[in-house]
């Protein structure tokens, strides 16, 4: 079995206000990624997708702890416990951008509007490999051409409002990978694009992967993105994961009713001809301060039943690969062995 790049165990992570008790975003998370593979967190709005994400990069608000739990990173001669390490710390700005990168919805979040897009990937190559601002350079159009930038050459001189949405996209994807980074972290990367840009750059990240290796975890609530990039699936839901395993097995038999939903609440062109009806799910995400002790789900789910409020459901091996928190897995197990 290969070893996993990234294990996280037991995290959880409250976020403190002045005047209110803490807020358990999210609650005993466990999650593993192995080089090479993807990742996917899905779940509505709200669910603790991004939370989790900027854990492993120790990019959380100013307000946030990590109370319990450990984000175990292999860095090749070791493994760092990522929970225990300071935000702003050296072993962890060197696992910053080096060994772990982010990119997101918004690449004007992470491009500087005042710097050409070849500047700012030249100044990470030269920081991480000691180069020349000539080599670096050299490197950069490469990285641009390697994500698709058309005339890569010129377009390193430009700045990132002269680019579409699309070649935006680009640029960023080719920052995080400027010092080939063993984990990529995308939060929504290809949700703004239209959808033609969106397959390309689905279908980029892919090929990056291959050539690169890296392991990435995708945050998307797109069960069709999932389908298209992802390896294995972690559905979470008001911060709790609620099923995960092989992408495969978990979206041919969903066993948590809030992943049934989910996968009820989008369209299916195999299931146009006979007028499908889409379920949306009822209810909206309760806030994390009015999650019940027990399953997070029991307010919208419609097998809810005794234990569901006040008894967390453990979490219960389905299939080699696949795990889920849901009592009616347990009660199912215990009247079939009566
Ligand atoms: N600084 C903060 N202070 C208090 N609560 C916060 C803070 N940051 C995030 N939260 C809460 O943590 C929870 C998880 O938020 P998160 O952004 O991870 O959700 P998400 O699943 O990524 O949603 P989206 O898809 O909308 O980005 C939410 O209830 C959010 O309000």
């Amino acid at each position: 079995m290969t070893k996993p790049l990234l294990t996280i165990n037991d995290m959880s992570i409250t976020f403190t206000s002045p005047d209110e008790a803490d807020i358990e975003a999210v609650r005993q998370v466990d999650l593993t990624l192995t080089p090479g593979k993807t990742l996917a967190l899905v779940g509505e709005s709200g669910c603790g997708k991004s939370v989790t994400a900027r854990a492993v990069l120790r990019l959380l608000d100013k307000n946030a702890k990590i109370p319990t739990g450990e984000i175990l990173f292999d860095t090749g001669s070791g493994a760092v416990d990522i929970a225990k390490l300071k935000s702003d710390s050296l072993a962890m700005r060197a696992l910053r951008g080096a060994e772990i990168s982010m990119i997101f919805q918004e690449p004007m979040s992470s491009l500087s509007p005042v710097h050409t897009i070849g500047d700012q990937v030249d100044e990470i190559i030269i920081l991480h490999d000691r180069l020349n601002k000539k080599q670096a350079r050299e490197r950069t159009v490469s990285l641009l051409d390697q994500v698709g930038v058309p005339g890569a050459r010129d377009r390193a001189n430009a700045y990132p409002f002269e680019l579409s949405g699309g070649l935006r996209q680009r640029a960023m994807i080719a920052m995080a990978l400027a010092c080939t980074p063993k984990l990529l972290i995308a939060d929504e990367p290809t949700t703004a694009l239209d959808v033609t840009t969106q397959a390309q750059i689905l279908d980029l990240l892919r090929q990056l992967q291959d050539d690169f290796g890296m392991a990435m975890l995708f945050i998307t609530h797109d069960l069709g993105v999932v389908a298209e990039i992802a390896d294995d699936i972690a559905v979470m839901y008001l911060g709790d994961v609620v099923e995960q395993g092989d992408v495969f097995d978990v979206f041919r038999a969903p066993k948590h009713p809030y992943t049934q939903a989910l996968m009820n609440s989008v369209p299916r062109l195999m299931r146009k001809a006979e007028r499908q009806r889409l379920t949306p799910i009822k209810g909206t995400v309760p806030s994390p301060k009015d999650r019940p002790v027990g399953c997070a789900f029991t307010s919208r789910c419609p097998h809810a039943f005794a234990p569901c409020p006040t008894v967390r459901p453990e979490r219960t091996q389905i299939g080699a690969d696949h795990v889920a928190r849901c009592h009616l897995l347990t009660h199912v197990r215990e009247e079939a062995m009566a």
